[in-house]
């Protein structure tokens, strides 16, 4: 395999958002315009982190981390305060079209569709803004129209179309143009579990074959599961975390669950091995369960298992490994905590 290179760095990126201070009282509004006092928020500060090409990675954070800004920076909207970022070679606030040819940006919330024209027309007419060769362009639209399962409504004005739907027509036209970089900011966000499955193997899809790479921001953090195998966690506009998600888990929540089915009839006796332990019986528990926690670094899960084994009856057994979700929650709990 060759050895990846970097196609976006950032570095010691900082983003400081200044506004006038409101001044209340009579004629407050006027006062306002004309006042020298600012109030001004750190958006982003001091964030450094590397993507190699082809990596596909999950951008998180709770509300307010940064993570529009940040990636406002990258797509070279907005100017930061202090750092350094490239893209693909590009300074992108320096340079902005010659960014824009690299990378494709899909907004859940807004659509670069026009309005009023068949998404079969928005999407030939990329083409043509973008200068793609003719038979590629028309060989893509026909893969994309595969992939997306657009065909049943290519047709239908985009005003028309359902959230899902126009989602994989925005997709689609991001991809259109073959950037090298794609920047996803809550696709999957109000659509059912049918649609979000299809978006989501369609990034698989272009990461694998195409090695496109992408960055995700999302808070559905199955986008994330499915997806990615980094993230990129910040929060109050710093990296609180890089790193695989199994190593975040590992980290975080480095506890297993072994669940056991008693036979009918068959008594607990309990484990003794260190560093297993018994969990507190669930709610919604079926009667004859039992549930273990117990660290895979100190009690192998096989071994945990056979001595369980030794000493019951059991119906069944299974391990439960931590979700993201959980995990992620439990990470922003307790740094409002600290907060
Ligand atoms: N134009 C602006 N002027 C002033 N403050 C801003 C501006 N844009 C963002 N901020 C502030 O900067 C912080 C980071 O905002 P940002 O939109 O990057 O967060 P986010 O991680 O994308 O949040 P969300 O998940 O809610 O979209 C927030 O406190 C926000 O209020």
């Amino acid at each position: 395999m060759p050895t990846p290179k970097p196609i976006i760095q950032v570095e010691g990126l900082a983003k400081e958002f200044r506004r006038p201070k409101r001044i209340e009282g009579p004629f407050g509004g006027i006062r306002t315009l004309f006042t020298r006092q600012y109030v001004s928020k750190l958006a982003v500060d001091g964030i450094d982190f590397t993507v190699d090409e082809g990596e596909l990675i999950g951008y998180l954070g709770p509300n307010g981390a940064g993570k529009s800004t940040t990636i406002k920076i990258l797509t070279g909207i907005l100017q930061p305060t202090q750092g350094s970022v490239e893209v693909a070679g590009v300074v992108p606030w320096k340079e902005r079209e010659r960014n824009a040819r690299n990378i494709g940006v899909v907004f859940g919330q807004r659509t670069q569709l026009w309005w009023d024209l068949p998404l079969r027309d928005s999407l030939e007419l990329i083409g043509k803004l973008y200068g793609v060769e003719r038979d590629r362009h028309r060989a893509n639209i026909e893969r994309f129209t595969e992939l997306l399962g657009l065909a049943a409504f290519i047709d239908t004005p985009v005003r028309q179309l359902s959230l899902g739907q126009r989602m994989r027509g925005d997709l689609a036209a991001a991809m259109l143009p073959e950037p090298r970089i794609l920047y996803l900011d809550e696709p999957t966000i109000g659509l059912d579990v049918v649609a979000k499955e299809r978006i989501r193997a369609f990034i698989a899809t272009l990461n694998k074959d195409e090695g496109t790479t992408v960055i995700l921001t999302t808070h559905d953090l199955d986008d994330v599961e499915k997806l990615c195998r980094r993230i990129v966690l910040i929060d109050g506009g710093k990296v609180l975390y890089d790193g695989s998600v199994e190593k975040l888990k590992a980290r975080y929540a480095p506890r297993r669950r072994l669940v056991v089915q008693l036979a009918e009839g068959a008594r607990w006796r309990g484990v003794a091995m260190p560093g297993v332990e018994e969990a507190p019986p669930e709610e919604d528990a079926e009667p004859g369960t039992v549930a273990l926690l117990f660290d895979p670094e100190t009690a192998a899960s096989a071994e945990v298992i056979a001595a369980v084994l030794a000493d019951h009856q059991v119906t069944d057994l299974s391990i439960v490994e931590p979700e993201l979700e959980g995990v992620v929650h439990r990470i922003y709990a307790a740094r409002e905590a600290v907060a």
